[in-house]
C-alpha cells in the first residue's frame, strides 16, 4: 500500500520544476527569440548538443527561435593552418581578401554545418543560410575607429539593410533558422558585388531589431558582464539602456560588439538583451523558464519591474546595477 504514496512524493519535484515553467511559458509564447552562440562558447560536444536540445525545446514550446552563430576561434585555427595571421582592430578582424573566403568557408560550411546537423537530429528543423541569402542582410564597408581615427579593416560589414522575408517564412513554416553573419553589399555595380565578414553579435542584434524580437540572447564563455573586468568576477544581473551606455567606454575586446548589440537592441523594440554563460549546460532554458534567472540582462530605460523579475533574485556574486525599477513585460 505504500509503494503509489512514495512514487507520489519522488514525483514532486519533477512536477514543481514544470509548474515553474508555466508563467514563462504563457509570456514568451509566440515570441521570437533571437540567439546568437558565440565561437568561445561552442567549447565541447556536450554543450553544443545541450544548446540544440535548448533550441528545439524553445521551438517546441510555441517560441520562435532564430539562431545566429559566431566562430572566432574556428576561423582564426582555419586562418592559421593556410599560414594567414589573426588579427584585430577594435575588436574586429581585419579582413583581406584570402581571409574573406577562410570567413566564409569556416562559418558557412563548417560552423553553420555543423549547428544545423545537431538540431536536425530532433527533426527536420533547422534551415542553414548566411546573410548573402535572399538579401537577408546587406552591408557597406565598415571603418574601424581608432583614437578618432577611421581605420581600414578590409572586407568588414556594416549591415545597412535587413530582409526578414525569408526567415520570417522559416519560422511560419516551424523552422529553426541558422544564420551566419556573412552580408553582401547592396549595390553590387557600385561596390564590385562585395561579401563581407560582419561581427555575429552585431548581426544578431540587427536581426533582433528587424523581426521584431521579444528576445535576444547572446552566449558566451563568461558569466555575464563582469563589472570590473579582469580584476573581479562580480556579475552585473541587470542594468538600464542608460546605464550600459555609460559603461560602454569601459569596456574592452569582445565585450564590446556584445555589448553594443544589445543595448542597440534594447533601444529599438527588443524587450531584453541577455548576456549568458555558454559553458553551463542548458543555459537558456535556466534563464528563460525557470526563476533563477543567470547572467547579464539589459533593459530599456523606464520599464517596470514586476516581482517576477529575475535579475533582481540577486544570486551570489552578482550585482544589481538597476536604478530605476525596470522590467520586461
Ligand atoms: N567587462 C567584461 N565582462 C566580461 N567579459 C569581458 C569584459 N571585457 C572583456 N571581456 C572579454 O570578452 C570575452 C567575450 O567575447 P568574445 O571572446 O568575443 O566571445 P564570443 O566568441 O562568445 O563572441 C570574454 O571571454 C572576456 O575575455
Ligand atoms: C568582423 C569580425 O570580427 N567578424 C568575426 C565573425 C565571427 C564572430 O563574430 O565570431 P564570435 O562571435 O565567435 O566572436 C570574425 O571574423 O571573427
Amino acid at each position: 500500500m505504500s509503494e503509489p504514496t512514495a512514487r507520489k512524493h519522488t514525483a514532486l519535484p519533477k512536477a514543481r520544476i514544470l509548474i515553474e515553467a508555466l508563467p514563462w511559458l504563457t509570456r514568451h509564447h509566440g515570441k521570437t527569440v533571437v540567439i546568437k552562440f558565440g565561437g568561445n562558447a561552442m567549447v565541447d560536444d556536450e554543450l553544443k548538443a545541450a544548446f540544440a536540445q535548448d533550441v528545439v525545446f524553445l521551438r517546441h514550446a510555441g517560441l520562435r527561435p532564430v539562431v545566429v552563430h559566431g566562430g572566432g576561434p574556428q576561423i582564426s585555427a582555419q586562418l592559421d593552418r593556410h599560414g594567414l595571421v589573426s588579427e584585430f582592430k577594435a575588436g574586429l578582424r581585419v579582413t583581406t581578401d584570402d581571409a574573406m573566403d577562410v570567413v566564409r568557408m569556416v562559418l558557412a560550411g563548417q560552423v553553420q554545418r555543423e549547428l544545423v546537423g545537431l538540431l536536425n537530429r530532433h527533426g527536420p528543423l533547422a534551415v542553414g543560410m548566411t546573410g548573402e541569402d535572399a538579401h537577408l542582410m546587406s552591408a557597406t564597408k565598415h571603418f574601424a575607429e581608432i583614437d578618432g581615427e577611421q581605420v581600414d579593416i578590409g572586407r568588414v560589414g556594416q549591415i545597412t539593410e535587413i530582409d526578414t522575408g525569408a526567415v520570417q517564412a522559416l519560422l511560419d513554416d516551424g523552422r529553426i533558422p541558422v544564420v551566419s553573419s556573412i552580408a553582401r553589399s547592396a549595390d553590387d555595380f557600385d561596390e564590385g558585388g562585395q561579401v563581407y565578414n560582419v561581427n555575429a553579435d552585431t548581426a544578431a542584434a540587427a536581426l533582433a531589431v528587424a523581426l521584431g524580437a521579444e528576445t535576444l540572447v547572446v552566449l558566451t564563455d563568461v558569466e555575464g558582464l563582469y563589472a570590473d573586468w579582469p580584476n573581479s568576477d562580480d556579475v552585473i544581473s541587470k542594468l538600464t539602456a542608460s546605464q550600459l551606455e555609460k559603461l560602454l567606454p569601459e569596456l574592452a575586446s569582445g565585450m564590446v560588439p556584445k555589448m553594443e548589440g544589445c543595448l542597440y537592441a534594447v533601444r529599438h523594440g527588443v524587450t531584453t538583451a541577455r548576456v549568458l554563460d555558454g559553458r553551463v549546460p542548458h543555459a537558456i532554458l535556466l534563464e528563460i523558464f525557470t526563476d533563477e534567472g543567470i547572467g547579464t540582462m539589459v533593459l530599456p530605460d523606464g520599464t517596470v519591474i514586476d516581482q517576477q523579475d529575475k535579475g533582481s533574485k540577486g544570486d551570489k556574486g552578482h550585482q544589481d546595477n538597476q536604478g530605476d525599477k525596470g522590467e520586461d513585460q
